[in-house]
């Protein structure tokens, strides 16, 4: 079953296509990648599935059935904009919000009490929003995010101006969500971070999906049959130019020839002669994905 269903979505402004013929699943209770460059058509995406515009064509259906006026009910969206009023009280701002949400008074009150008691800032109630700083103010929007308990989270950059030990408590919040059964699509430009959390991600590049699929298998699809080995002692000259052998960080790589399997490798390295300490292969990481593939199809639009 999936929790949200992208069906050949089209959005253009003016004269340009911001999101072009995309479509993908975002299958229930997982936790989703959205990726792509500055300028992809992430935000438009997103701004589609949240109700705040339409689309041009295509549809999009939130846990089976199409948007609706219901649906800003049913999803949390953090901006990477954050769009707290300064002026306003914490307290007052997340009932506000809350009740925006369709919370009753004493719902948002059980509900507000809950986090702030979370996340020990019962003592802000009354701050005004501007007296936070940005990692506090990111806290109150995380929040009001969830305060009305969303089927599916839409988080833009969630983590971007907090500091390590909120970052990690952010992201234990996100995962006690996610276990509970909350859907979340997760929007970023740090890979590291997609890879920590995201069991599958889709890549959008100048309005088009170019990739999909879950972060093991794409990872798997592109890998290069690079092995990563420690050891102590010396490789013949010949071995290290067959397997294009180079120092990296705290070892070497070394990369298979065609029709060799990592067991060949192996049996080699051990009639070296040598101790060996590691043997992994490396598979490529998201981060170097996404740049060889927003790369490649730079050179195609250009070429
Ligand atoms: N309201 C708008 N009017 C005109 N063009 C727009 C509008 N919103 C977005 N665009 C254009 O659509 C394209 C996609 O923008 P979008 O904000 O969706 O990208 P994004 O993937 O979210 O980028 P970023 O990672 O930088 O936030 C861009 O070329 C942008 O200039």
């Amino acid at each position: 079953m999936n929790i949200l269903s992208i069906q050949d979505v089209v959005k253009r402004y003016h004269n340009h296509t911001a999101v072009d013929h995309v479509s993908f699943d975002i299958p229930k209770g997982k936790i989703f990648g959205l990726l792509g460059p500055n300028g992809a058509g992430k935000t438009s995406l997103i701004r589609i599935i949240t109700t705040i515009t339409r689309p041009d064509s295509g549809q999009v259906l939130l846990d089976g059935a199409p948007l609706s006026k219901r649906t800003p009910e049913e999803i949390g969206y953090m901006p990477e904009e954050r769009g707290l009023y300064k002026k306003m009280k914490v307290g007052e701002h997340l009932k506000y919000l809350g009740r925006l949400k369709g919370l009753s008074e004493k719902e948002v009150k059980t509900k507000m009490d809950y986090w702030m008691e979370r996340f020990e800032i019962t003592n802000w109630y009354k701050k005004k929003i501007e007296e936070l700083s940005k990692g506090m103010q990111q806290k109150i929007q995380f929040i009001a995010t969830v305060l009305h308990d969303p089927k599916l989270l839409i988080l833009d950059e969630p983590f971007s101006g907090l500091d390590p030990v909120n970052t990690n408590l952010i992201k234990d919040e996100i995962d006690r969500l996610n276990k509970q059964g909350t859907s979340i699509i997760f929007s970023t430009h740090r890979m590291e971070q997609v890879e920590e959390i995201c069991e599958r991600i889709v890549l959008i590049n100048q309005g088009k999906k170019i990739l999909e699929g879950q972060v093991s298998d794409i990872k798997n699809q592109f890998k290069e049959n690079l092995y990563k080995i420690k050891f102590d002692g010396e490789i013949s000259q010949e071995v290290a130019q067959r397997y294009q052998m180079v120092a990296d960080r705290d070892g070497h790589l070394f990369s298979l020839n065609e029709g060799q399997t990592s067991n060949d490798l192996l049996r080699e390295l051990l009639a070296a002669n040598i101790t060996i300490h590691a043997f992994e292969e490396k598979l490529p990481s998201v981060n170097e994905i996404f740049i060889n593939l927003v790369n490649e199809s730079k050179l195609q639009t250009n070429g």
